[in-house]
């Protein structure tokens, strides 16, 4: 039996259309709440270190204003770290983070980064804030994250949203492994990134998935559908793969 699979819904890119101009709006807070009201079980929100989307301002509103759970994604620093353990949002992703990417292009090294990561997983736990590591759906990376004590990881799905036929199959296949692996191992396990309504119902389907969490395309969607009814869509989605 399938444990019940949450919708976290990313509001990065509600911040790019607002930051397009230095305007107020369109503001991530009230796209967070809207989210909420549609059915979103959770919403995260990445402050990277250029701010080119979610500002310091925008994590502060976040913490203190919504009605469901806060997911930080924050890369390996002490500056994201000390902003976490200041807004002590329910949850902090950790990602790899690189200036010159447009996006978050693959999972963060958690086998390779063991001893920078252990000293920022424990103190953020300290905190009694959920850590999650993104990794890519590797047993390497899985065991890694074994070794540092994360509760949580989430398995970077760009790949499988990128490819197709038997290539996508076979990326697939890997993320059900790892997910499968990582709770034997007693790991909470969650996915994400490029997932769209064409895409996301095998990912669904994968039993051992807690949460899922979906932006880029649900705001894109939104301009034209309005955010609430592509939450609710995408919940549906997600319900009817379980
Ligand atoms: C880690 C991940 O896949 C996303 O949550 C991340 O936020 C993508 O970065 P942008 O939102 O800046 O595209
Ligand atoms: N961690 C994945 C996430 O929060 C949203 O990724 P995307 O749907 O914006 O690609």
């Amino acid at each position: 039996m399938s444990l019940p699979l949450r919708l976290g819904v990313n509001i990065d890119h509600v911040a790019t259309v607002r930051n397009a101009r230095g305007s107020g709006y369109p503001d991530p807070v009230r796209a967070a709440l809207l989210a909420a009201e549609a059915g979103a079980d959770g919403i995260t929100a990445h402050l990277r270190e250029d701010r080119r989307h979610i500002t310091d301002n925008d994590i502060a509103r976040l913490a203190e204003g919504l009605t469901i759970p806060l997911n930080l994604e924050m890369a390996a620093t002490e500056e994201m770290l000390g902003i976490a353990l200041r807004h002590r949002p329910h949850a902090a992703c950790i990602v790899p983070e690189r200036r010159e990417e447009r996006t978050t292009e693959g999972g963060l090294d958690a086998a390779g980064q063991h001893n920078h990561l252990a000293p920022m997983v424990s103190e953020l736990a300290a905190a009694n804030i959920r850590v999650s590591l993104f990794i890519e759906p590797d047993p390497r990376q899985i065991e890694a994250a074994v070794r540092l004590k994360a509760p949580v990881v989430e398995l970077h799905t760009g790949r499988y949203c990128e490819l197709e036929g038997e290539a996508q199959a076979a990326e697939l296949r890997r993320i059900a492994d790892a997910a499968a692996l990582a709770a034997k191992n007693g790991i909470e396990v969650h996915a994400g990134h490029g997932l769209t309504f064409d895409n996301v119902v095998p990912i669904a389907a994968i039993p051992q998935l807690r949460e899922l969490n979906i932006g880029h395309f649900l705001i894109g969607e939104a301009i034209f559908d309005g955010l609430g009814p592509v939450v609710r869509r995408m919940r549906s989605l997600m319900d009817e793969a379980r």
